[in-house]
């Protein structure tokens, strides 16, 4: 599939998303709104991040996360150190916000990560311009978040532009009718949020509940649980069903981020 035309950038119907999701968007959005859509030449693509996911037993992608807006501040994290000490601990990709508002999180936490680190990085971020994806590329990211929520219809389009860059895509879905989207999109690689972003409610039935619906309809993708997870009896019911799981909060706040990551992973 070639390139998008980068001089018509797809159109995102941002008003549609509601809640503290809804606000964080908009943001984004007028964040970026000047940014040059133009993705820049086509990069290979290395598969760094979903082969590290596909490796034998559950996957943990670790996430550098210092504040929330369901928690406020949650741990004073130096990104890189955090990032070291979650590969000490077993960590298989590292997560690194860079949302500044709500997540307090920055392009240099990136970045340091990226360089400071052997495993692959994800840009955590609330992605509604094509400028957030080349950013992601030259900031050294192997993969970017891309919400069903917020790209509805665009999900697919994004999914070329960030192959495009030649990163990896974790798309993120938390109902029926975004895992559609997803799978009609052809994702490689799948996120469900136990976390509905309009309310922030936590509801760990969610990832077992998709991701045997994926499954059944046949695809053979890479599937990621997210959101929620504090013990390995949380883990429980993803343990035979995902190929990873994706945990910010518990770890980032446990003051200890190597043990709390070898700890939770304990089958
Ligand atoms: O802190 P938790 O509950 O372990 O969740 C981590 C991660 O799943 C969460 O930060 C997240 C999932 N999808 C997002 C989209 C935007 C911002 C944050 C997220």
């Amino acid at each position: 599939m070639s390139a998008r035309d980068d001089t018509a950038p797809v159109t995102l119907h941002l008003d549609r998303v509601p809640g503290v999701l809804g606000r964080i968007v908009h943001e984004r959005a007028a964040d970026y709104a000047a940014a040059d859509p133009a993705l820049g030449g086509a990069r290979a693509r290395t598969h760094r991040f979903e082969t590290a996911l596909r490796q034998p037993g559950l996957s943990l992608i670790a996430e550098v996360k210092r504040a929330s807006p369901s928690q406020g501040a949650i741990a004073p994290l130096e990104p890189l150190e955090a990032a070291r000490a979650y590969e000490a601990g077993g960590a298989r990709a590292i997560s690194v916000l860079t949302e500044p508002r709500h997540f307090d999180g920055t392009a240099q936490a990136l970045r340091d990560v990226v360089g400071g680190v052997t495993v692959p990085a994800l840009r955590k971020d609330f992605v509604v311009h094509p400028a957030m994806l080349r950013e992601a590329a030259e900031w050294g990211a192997s993969a970017a978040l891309l919400m069903v929520s917020v790209l509805h219809e665009a999900t697919a389009e994004y999914l070329r532009m960030a192959h495009h860059l030649g990163l990896d895509a974790l798309v993120e879905v938390h109902d029926e009718r975004e895992l559609d989207i997803a799978l009609a999109a052809g994702a490689p690689i799948i996120g469900v949020n136990n976390r509905d972003l309009t309310t922030l409610h936590i509801d760990l039935e969610v990832s077992p509940r998709l991701i045997r619906r994926a499954r059944d309809a046949g695809f053979t993708g890479v599937l990621v649980a997210e959101s929620g997870y504090r013990t390995p009896q949380d883990l429980a019911s993803v343990r035979e069903l995902a190929d990873a799981v994706l945990v910010g909060s518990s770890l980032a706040g446990s003051g200890d981020l190597t043990r709390a990551a070898r700890d939770l992973m304990r089958a």
